[in-house]
C-alpha cells in the first residue's frame, strides 16, 4: 500500500467510516449498490470490470469487496485468487452471482470468498452478510475465525497451515447443509478426523457417525455390509441383519477409500443417493433411510472414472463437494506444533514426564518428508517418547530413517557427521551446516552436562562464541 492509500485508509478509520468497493459488470447493481450502502453511511467505489476492480483495491484498500461472479474481462474466481495473492492484508471479498452454483461456490470459498450471495440480492440479507464478513474478518481477540470454528467443532486438529485454515472455512459453510462431501487426500492426512468435525458441526450431530473402510472388506461382503441382509439371503444367514447404511440412519456415514468399492455395490449406494432408499442383500423391498454420505480417497477418483475403474455417474453424485487436504510435506511449517502435541499427549499417555525437543531434532522433523503424513508422525512421536530416558529429546533419540534423511552416509550412531555424499537432488548447504553444528553443539553439551566452557573447548571454541552461536539458533 503507498503512503497515500495508508492514510486514506487511516482517515477512513479514524472516521468510524467503512469502505465497500463492489465490482460488477452490470451497472444496475452497481447503482443500487451504491444507493444502499451510501445510505448506511458507508464510503462506496464501483469498478465495472475485474482489472479495474483489482486496481481499486491496490489502491484505495477498502474494508470489504463485493465481486461479481461473472465478468467479460476477468471473472470473479479470477479476482479473488489475485486478490488473495496479497495476503493478510487483502480485503475480505464476498462472491455474487446470477446463478445458484454449488460448485461455484465452493470454489468461491476454496478461494477465500467470506460468503457466496445469490442475486437478485435482498438489501437487507447483504447489508446483514456484509456486517458478519466485516464481523468475522476482525475478530474480537483477533483471532482467526477459521482457528476459532475449529477449536469450537475439531480442537484435536492441530495446524495453522492456509489451506488447512481454509477447509475449516469450507467445513463451516457445507456442514449445516447435506451435501454430500468427497475428501481427497493421501494417507494419514486426517481424511477421518475431518469427516467427524464434519458430522460433529452438522444438525445430525447428536445422531450416529459411521465409518466404513471399504478397502478393508472383502469385495463379497462388501454389499452385506453396507446394506444388511435378511435371513435365508446366502447359506449361513441365520438371522436378519441391519447393515451399516441402517446403522447411520438420520446420521453420517463416511465411507472411507471408495474408490476400492465393487461395481455392484457401487450401483447400490448410486441408487440411495437418488432415491434415499435401499433393499437388504435378500430382499427387495426398499427402504427408506436418511443419511449424510461422506467419502475419501487417497486415489484420483475423477481420473479413475474417466479410466472407467469407477462408475462416473457416482463420482459426480459423490463429488458434490471436493475437499483436499494438504499432505503434511505441503504444510511442513506445521510439524513443529504437531511434534510438541504428540509428545505431549504421549508423555501423558505413558505416564512419562514433559519433555520438550531440542532444535535440531525439530529441524530433522520439519525436514523429512512423511510419506505416512501425520500418522507416521503420530507414530514416531510415540516411538521416541517410549524409548526416550527423559529430558530434552535430541537427533540422537529420532527412529534413524527419518534421522538420516537428507544425510547420506555412513554414521555412528550419536554423530551424523559421517562421510557425506552430495544426493541427486542436491542440499541446502547453508541449511545443512547450521544443522550439524547445531547437532555438534548439542551433543558436546550433554557430554559436558551443559557446561558450557568445557562444551567450548570440546568443540575448538571460545565460550563467547559458543554463547552466541547458541543465542542465534534458539531465537
Ligand atoms: N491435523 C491433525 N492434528 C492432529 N492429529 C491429526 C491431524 N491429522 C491427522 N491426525 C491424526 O493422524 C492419524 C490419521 O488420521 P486419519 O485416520 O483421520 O487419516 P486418514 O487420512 O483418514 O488416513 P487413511 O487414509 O489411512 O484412512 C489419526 O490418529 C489422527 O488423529
Amino acid at each position: 500500500m503507498s503512503e497515500v492509500e495508508r492514510l486514506n485508509a487511516t482517515t477512513r478509520a479514524k472516521l468510524g467510516r467503512r469502505s465497500i468497493l463492489v465490482i460488477d459488470d452490470h451497472e444496475a447493481t452497481l447503482t443500487a449498490l451504491r444507493v444502499l450502502f451510501r445510505r448506511q453511511g458507508w464510503d462506496v467505489t464501483t469498478a465495472s470490470c475485474g482489472v479495474d476492480g483489482l486496481e481499486l483495491i491496490a489502491s484505495s484498500a477498502p474494508d470489504l469487496a463485493l465481486v461479481d461472479l461473472n465478468m467479460d474481462d476477468l471473472d470473479g474466481l479470477a479476482v479473488l485468487a489475485r486478490v488473495r495473492e496479497a495476503g493478510p492484508s487483502a480485503p475480505p471479498c464476498l462472491m455474487m452471482s446470477a446463478e445458484n452454483s454449488v460448485p461455484a461456490a465452493v470454489e468461491a470459498m476454496r478461494l477465500g470468498a467470506r460468503d457466496f450471495l445469490v442475486k437478485p440480492l435482498d438489501p437487507r440479507v447483504i447489508v446483514e452478510r456484509v456486517h458478519q464478513a466485516l464481523g468475522s474478518s476482525a475478530s474480537v481477540d483477533g483471532r482467526d475465525p477459521r482457528a476459532a470454528w475449529r477449536d469450537l467443532h475439531a480442537p484435536g486438529i492441530v495446524g495453522e497451515d492456509e489451506r488447512l485454515l481454509n477447509v475449516f472455512h469450507l467445513l463451516e459453510r457445507i456442514s449445516p447443509t447435506d451435501c454430500t462431501v468427497l475428501i481427497h487426500g493421501e494417507s494419514g492426512t486426517g481424511k477421518e478426523r475431518v469427516a467427524r468435525a464434519l458430522h460433529a458441526a452438522s444438525p445430525r450431530h447428536e445422531e450416529p457417525f459411521v465409518p466404513v473402510n471399504c478397502a478393508a472388506i472383502p469385495e463379497t461382503l462388501i454389499e452385506r455390509e453396507l446394506f444388511g441382509h435378511s435371513r435365508g439371503a446366502f447359506s449361513g444367514a441365520t438371522r436378519d441383519r441391519e447393515g451399516r447404511f441402517a446403522a447411520a440412519d438420520g446420521g453420517t456415514l463416511f465411507l472411507d477409500e471408495i474408490g476400492e468399492m465393487s461395481p455392484a455395490a457401487q450401483a447400490k449406494l448410486l441408487r440411495v443417493l437418488q432415491d434415499r432408499e435401499f433393499a437388504p442383500v435378500g430382499e427387495t423391498r426398499p427402504r427408506r433411510v436418511d443419511v449424510r454420505i461422506v467419502t475419501a480417497t487417497k486415489r484420483d477418483l475423477g481420473a479413475l472414472a474417466e479410466r472407467g475403474g469407477f462408475r462416473a455417474d457416482l463420482f459426480d453424485r459423490l463429488n458434490q463437494i471436493p475437499l483436499r487436504l494438504p499432505s503434511l510435506r505441503e504444510r511442513a511449517d506445521d510439524i513443529p506444533q504437531l511434534a510438541r502435541h504428540f509428545l505431549d499427549r504421549a508423555a501423558a499417555r505413558f505416564g512419562r514426564e514433559a519433555s520438550e525437543f531440542s532444535p535440531a531434532a525439530i529441524a530433522h522433523l520439519h525436514d523429512y518428508p512423511w510419506p505416512g503424513n501425520v500418522r507416521e508422525l503420530e507414530n514416531a512421536i510415540e516411538q521416541i517418547v517410549l524409548h526416550a530416558d527423559g529430558g530434552v529429546i535430541g537427533v540422537a533419540d529420532i527412529p534413524t530413517p527419518i534421522a538420516a534423511a537428507g544425510l547420506v552416509g555412513p554414521a555412528t550412531e550419536r554423530t551424523r557427521t559421517g562421510v557425506f555424499e552430495l544426493p541427486e537432488q542436491g542440499v541446502d548447504l547453508r541449511a545443512l551446516l547450521a544443522r550439524i553444528e547445531l547437532e555438534l553443539i548439542e551433543q558436546a553439551l550433554a557430554r559436558t552436562e551443559g557446561n558450557r566452557s568445557q562444551a567450548a573447548r570440546l568443540l575448538g571454541l571460545n565460550r563467547t562464541t559458543l554463547v552466541e552461536k547458541l543465542r542465534r539458533t534458539r531465537c
